[in-house]
This record gives structure tokens, C-alpha cells and sequence, in this order.
């Protein structure tokens, strides 16, 4: 088995054609990324959806990659791609991977970001042997600040492998795990973007609500999570730890941590997480009843 050097993996992904089926945010997040970081150019990217237009144009101007809205230019977008994202919605999973798998050859890498669904259940949908790279991105791939669990199907090389996680690596951290994990991993940082903006949004709502005006409780919400999250990252300090330093005894942050508490905060996010990582396999269950129905 043949690993690559970085230099080499970067070179490779620079001269392989990618196409993503399916152009919604988590699409347009990895494209911008990847573009940003200079790991592939414009020309080297096709995006299709099922049928809106006014998104391909939107994005064909917004980054320069290729687009298809007809069908026939997107058979010979996906037949010479090299690597295959599937980037379309849960529900429209199935349907779309049976539309499209007599196009694919084994020589293709697939790439999904589709929450729960299965290696197993995506190799029926396929219906052929395919190397298979199953993500859990989040979209804050789009400024090189994503977070990425990865897990392989058994036929993916090792160069493959790095091909896969040099991407990722890209437009942000990865994790390789265990697939079932996959699920977890969409519970936390799969979705977690969402808990940390709802808790943003919070923050500036109270702000503005007690006085402040708007534009200053969001300046100031901004940068307390900002400098929070690199406070952790540079003094590798637990966040318990962190947060022992800014609670003086009897002062405000207590006060205030006495009533996140009774509000059951810790175990809300934690049943929150525990809950889309269930909800996550739930979606893998539907797609599979599809697949083999
Ligand atoms: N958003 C996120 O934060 C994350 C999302 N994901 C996963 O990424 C995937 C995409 O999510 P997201 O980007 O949010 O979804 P969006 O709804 O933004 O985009 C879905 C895309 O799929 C296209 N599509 C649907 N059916 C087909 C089809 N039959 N053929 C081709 N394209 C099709 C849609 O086209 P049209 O508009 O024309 O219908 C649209 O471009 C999901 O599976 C999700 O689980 C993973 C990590 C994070
Ligand atoms: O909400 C969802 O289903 C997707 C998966 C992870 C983030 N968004």
C-alpha cells in the first residue's frame, strides 16, 4: 500500500476533477474551502443539483466552477470526475444515488457527507464495488475551520486515504473513526455550529434586551466566543478549568451559572447531542428501507 507525502497528495488533488452532486450549503462550504486553500482551481470543480438554476448560476459566478442544469452535461460532468461527492439531503439521498450509479465506475472515489447513511447501505444503492469515504463535515469548512469525522469502506487505498483526509485536513481538522461513531460525530460537530450560534443568538438577545444596543451585544457576543474557544486551544486548559477562573465565589458568573443550572443547561446539550446522534442513525435507517425496498 502506497501512502503519500503531503506534497504529493497536494499535487494529485490539484489534477483530479471533482463533482458534487448536490449544491446546497454544505457543498458550497467544501468548494470555497478547498478553493481558498488553493487545494484545487475553478476549472477542476462541477456542482449539479436537481433543478435550481438561479443556485448554479449563483454559484458558477460567485466561485467560477463548472455548473450543469442539463442533463446531458451532467452525465459527462459525473462520468469524468474523479472523485464523487454526494452532497444532496437524507430524504433525497436514495432516489438520487439510484439516477446516478449506472454513470460511476470503479476507478471513481466516492466522497458522502450525508448524515447517517451507511457505507453498507450507500454499496446497495451503488450496486458495484466502489471505494467509499463516509464524512461528517460542519460549515465552517468554509473559512478552513471545519471539523471532519471520516471513516473508509474496506476498498479505499491508502492513497486514497490521504487523498480524503488531505482534503478535509484543507478546510480544516479531521478525525478519523470508527463508522458508527459517525453518528456521534454528527450530534457534535456535525450540527454543533448550530448550538453555538442559538447560544449567540441568546447572548445578544439578553444584550440588546438590557440595555445595550444591538450592534455593540454582538461585537461583544462575537468576540467572548471567539477568544473562549482560542483560550482553550492555547492553554490546553479543560474548559471546567477555564470557566473555575472567571467564577469569582458569590460573584456575577455564578450567579449566573446557578441559573443555567436550574434551567438544566449541561444535561439539555448533552440529551441535545445524544438526541442527533440518534436522530442521525434514524435517518441511515430511512435511507436504507429505501435502498432496499
Ligand atoms: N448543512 C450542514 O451544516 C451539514 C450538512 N451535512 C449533510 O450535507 C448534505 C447536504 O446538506 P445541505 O448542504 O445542508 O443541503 P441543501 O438543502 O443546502 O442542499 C441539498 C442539495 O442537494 C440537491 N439535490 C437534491 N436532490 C437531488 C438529486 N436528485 N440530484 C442532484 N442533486 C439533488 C439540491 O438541489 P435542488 O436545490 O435543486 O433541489 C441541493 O443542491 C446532507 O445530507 C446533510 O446531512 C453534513 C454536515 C453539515
Ligand atoms: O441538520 C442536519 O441534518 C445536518 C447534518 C449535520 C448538520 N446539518
Amino acid at each position: 500500500m502506497t501512502t503519500l507525502s503531503n506534497t504529493e497528495a497536494v499535487q494529485q488533488i490539484g489534477s483530479l476533477k471533482m463533482c458534487f452532486y448536490g449544491a446546497g450549503s454544505m457543498a458550497e462550504a467544501m468548494v470555497r474551502g478547498l478553493l481558498d486553500r488553493g487545494l484545487t482551481e475553478p476549472q477542476q470543480v462541477s456542482m449539479m443539483n436537481r433543478s435550481n438554476i438561479d443556485r448554479l448560476n449563483e454559484l458558477s459566478s460567485r466561485y467560477g466552477v463548472h455548473t450543469a442544469a442539463q442533463n446531458e452535461a451532467k452525465v459527462a460532468m459525473l462520468r469524468e470526475a474523479d472523485i464523487v461527492f454526494l452532497a444532496m439531503k437524507p430524504k433525497d439521498a436514495a432516489e438520487a444515488i439510484l439516477q446516478l450509479r449506472d454513470l460511476l465506475h470503479p476507478g471513481q472515489l466516492i466522497v458522502s457527507i450525508i448524515a447517517g447513511m451507511t457505507i453498507k447501505t450507500l454499496e446497495t444503492l451503488l450496486g458495484k464495488p466502489m471505494p467509499i469515504v463516509r464524512t461528517m463535515p460542519n460549515t465552517s469548512s468554509t473559512i478552513g475551520l471545519g471539523a471532519t469525522g471520516v471513516s473508509f469502506s474496506s476498498s479505499v487505498t491508502a492513497t486514497q486515504r490521504s487523498l480524503a483526509e488531505l482534503m478535509f485536513q484543507s478546510v480544516g481538522l479531521t478525525a478519523i473513526v470508527d463508522e458508527p461513531i459517525l453518528d456521534v460525530v454528527t450530534g457534535l460537530s456535525g450540527s454543533g455550529p448550530a448550538y453555538v450560534y442559538y447560544l449567540m443568538e441568546a447572548m445578544i438577545a439578553a444584550g440588546s434586551e438590557l440595555g445595550l444596543s444591538e450592534e455593540a451585544a454582538r461585537e461583544l457576543t462575537i468576540q467572548t466566543v471567539l477568544g473562549a474557544a482560542h483560550m482553550v486551544k492555547a492553554t490546553g486548559e479543560n474548559p471546567a478549568e477555564l470557566r473555575r477562573k472567571v467564577t469569582s465565589p458569590n460573584g456575577t458568573t455564578h450567579a449566573a451559572i446557578e441559573k443555567l443550572d436550574a434551567n438544566n443547561f449541561s444535561g439539555g446539550v448533552i440529551s441535545a447531542i445524544a438526541r442527533a446522534a440518534e436522530r442521525a442513525a434514524e435517518m441511515g435507517a430511512e435511507i436504507e428501507r429505501k435502498a432496499t425496498s
